[in-house]
């Protein structure tokens, strides 16, 4: 079995939504597909109306096929803060042709504001490993861990693209939605996420500078969260670019021009991010001032390969064989 999903970028690329289809009869539910999560949580009947502002709500009590996990909870916090929290039902969830019958649907009795004011968004579709599933007492599989057994091949894929529709495949690689080679890499998955090693960068005009960066692949995340000796390096090329506190990171006029980033994938191959998707977004209505797409990982403990980097490949991420592969596109 394979299954296919169109990911939506919302304004600014700053997240993608996914249609999936919950309980029966099915409802379509708009979810952030997340590569650095493994909670499948929904906005639901159970939420105060008060944080609920245009969401679909999944009602368990109107899914026949719908059997509540008794005892369960969970509750989240996520790395810029956010998070949410309810009680888990089981129940059919799908990607195109592909059907996980016995799903952990985590219904929300509570999210943070952010959730609430993200509109379009009504709920995340967690794809780490299990071990990092919020789920008490007893953590629930994700839903590409569940479909293992019924996938024609064990991978899902990620191609996002700049502002544009892209796609989330499970159960095969479309050859046709990429170029050249998949180079694949390891992965660490101590920490529960897509964890790998780029062994250097470079920056449009400079050379090519060997240095470790260890990271994830978090589709979740919007920023490519780089290590600050790579940052600094970065919007030194960058005329009047500058650290701004108040923004709580680099700044730079919208009208500079940014050079591409790459980055090492083993030892001879490069993905690009053109200076383009760098020019994140203005900071204020006047569009004078622009926001990087590339920032410090400060605090996080390694760094975070985000839809900045991650619309500029396309990815095949492996569980059973614990690898990444990256291709250009
Ligand atoms: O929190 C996230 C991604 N998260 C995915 C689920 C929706 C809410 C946003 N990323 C993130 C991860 C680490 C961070 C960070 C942001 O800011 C500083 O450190």
């Amino acid at each position: 079995v394979t299954g296919s999903g169109v990911a939506s970028p919302q304004q600014y690329d700053v997240e993608y939504l996914t249609p999936i289809s919950v309980g029966t009869p099915p409802l379509v539910l708009n979810l952030n597909l997340d590569t650095g999560s493994s909670d499948l949580w929904v906005f639901s009947s159970e939420l105060p109306p008060s944080e609920i502002n245009g969401q679909t709500v999944y009602d368990p009590t109107k899914s026949t096929s719908a059997k509540k996990l008794e005892g369960a909870t969970w509750e989240i916090e996520y790395g810029d803060g956010s998070s949410s929290e309810g009680d888990v039902y089981i129940d059919s969830v799908a990607i195109g042709d592909l059907t996980v019958t016995a799903q952990a649907v985590q219904a929300a009795k509570n999210v943070s504001a952010e959730f609430t004011a993200d509109t379009h968004d009504d709920g995340l579709l967690g794809l780490a490993f299990n071990t990092i599933n919020t789920v008490q007492p007893t953590r629930q599989k994700t839903f590409y861990d569940n479909a293992q057994s019924i996938l024609d091949a064990p991978v899902f894929t990620a191609d996002l693209k700049d502002d544009a529709p892209g796609h989330y495949n499970f159960g095969y690689i479309d050859s046709s939605a990429y170029t050249g080679n998949i180079s694949y890499l390891p992965v660490d998955s101590s920490q529960g996420f897509w964890m790998f090693t780029s062994p250097g960068y470079a920056i449009s005009k400079g050379g090519y500078k060997i240095t470790e960066m260890k990271g994830i692949a978090d589709t979740g995340t919007t920023l490519l969260l780089l290590p600050t000796s790579v940052v600094l390096a970065y919007y030194k090329q960058v005329d009047g670019a500058r650290y701004e506190g108040t923004q709580g990171g680099y700044i730079f006029a919208c009208s500079a021009t940014l050079p591409d980033f790459v980055f090492a994938v083993g030892n001879n191959a490069r993905i690009t991010v053109p200076g383009k998707y760098i020019n994140y977004a203005p900071t204020d209505s006047s569009g004078t001032t622009c926001f990087g797409g590339i920032q410090k990982d400060i605090g996080i403990g390694f760094s975070i390969f985000g839809d900045v980097a991650l619309k500029a490949a396309f990815v095949v991420f492996d569980g059973p064989n614990q690898q990444l592969g990256w291709a250009a596109k």
